[in-house]
């Protein structure tokens, strides 16, 4: 079987550990180009983990590869899938809050071809959510906890004047649509990004986002109802090097990955 090829556009906290473990083998999967802000930097990594890979600018990933994993900055990902779609190609998105004021990278996927795959990320339960949505939902409501430093920069705190710093109790700092969650925390909450597209979309789905100095995790708390089913679902995410982003990230990008090509795929 003829490999799939498969970019890394991003080598930080994400795009590493997918990075090292396509080097190390993925069963039908090979590790093609890498494309990221800092060559330089890149290079001197990737010969640290003796890992040999061509890196390569953005619109150059559509020549090496067949699915481009997408764990850059939001700001890039235009840039990152506007190649690879018009190459009728594929891209695993990370950055799901940035797709949602540009419905015009979907249209593109359509009229050409290509694909957007969103993993679960850091998330949970978005399989009972897409197969709950083939009937009614009812309503999709999403609660993030973050300790402050996981919040901190974030656009709508910087715009609104709301400091984190040195809180001594939960500050609910944010309620309304994904929509807006999304536009207003762009590197924080991917997650309800990513919830609102499996479910009933960004204009519906609500968020509160809460800055907690008594959690040490990323928290989400999830509750769904539908006419099929009525759950709530849970997942506290240890932050990875990046205090934005839970390990389980880079985890739910490589078993999207092995779906790919697996004789066995498990969940919707
Ligand atoms: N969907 C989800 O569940 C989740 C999504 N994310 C999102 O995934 C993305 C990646 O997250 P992390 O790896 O934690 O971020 P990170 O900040 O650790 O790494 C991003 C990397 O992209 C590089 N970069 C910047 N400009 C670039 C360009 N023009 N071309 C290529 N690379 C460029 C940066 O130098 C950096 O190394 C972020 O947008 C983040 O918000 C993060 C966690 C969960
Ligand atoms: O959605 C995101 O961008 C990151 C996040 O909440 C997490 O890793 O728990």
């Amino acid at each position: 079987m003829v490999p799939l090829r498969i970019g890394v556009a991003g080598l930080g906290a994400i795009g590493r550990i997918v990075t090292r473990a396509l080097a190390d083998g993925m069963p039908g999967l090979e590790l093609a180009c890498i494309a990221v802000r800092d060559p330089g930097k890149a290079r001197t990594w990737l010969e640290q983990q003796s890992i040999p890979c061509p890196i390569v600018k953005l619109e150059a990933m559509p020549s090496h590869a067949d699915l481009v994993v997408e764990c850059a900055p939001a700001s890039v990902l235009e840039d990152i899938c506007r190649p690879m779609l018009s190459a009728r190609k594929r891209v695993m998105v990370l950055s799901a809050g940035a797709l949602l004021p540009r419905p015009e990278l979907l249209e593109l996927a359509k009229r050409k071809g290509g694909q957007i795959i969103i993993p679960t990320g850091a998330l949970i339960g978005l399989d009972a959510v897409t197969a709950a949505a083939q009937g009614t939902v009812h309503s999709v409501r999403m609660v993030t906890r973050k300790p402050p430093r996981g919040l901190a920069g974030a656009p709508f705190l910087v715009d609104n004047g709301i400091s984190v710093d040195g809180l001594g109790e939960p500050l609910r700092v944010f309620a309304g649509s994904a929509r807006e969650a999304a536009a207003g925390f762009p590197a924080n909450v991917n997650v309800v990004a990513a919830l609102a597209l499996a479910g009933i979309g960004p204009d519906r789905t609500t968020i509160e986002i809460w800055a907690d100095p008594g959690v040490e995790r990323n928290c989400h708390t999830i509750e769904v109802d539908a006419d099929s089913a009525k759950f709530s679902m849970s997942i506290e995410n240890i932050p990875s090097e990046n205090p934005r982003t839970g390990r389980i990230t880079a985890l739910s990008v490589l078993a999207a990955l092995a779906k790919l090509t697996a004789p066995l795929r498990v969940g919707t």
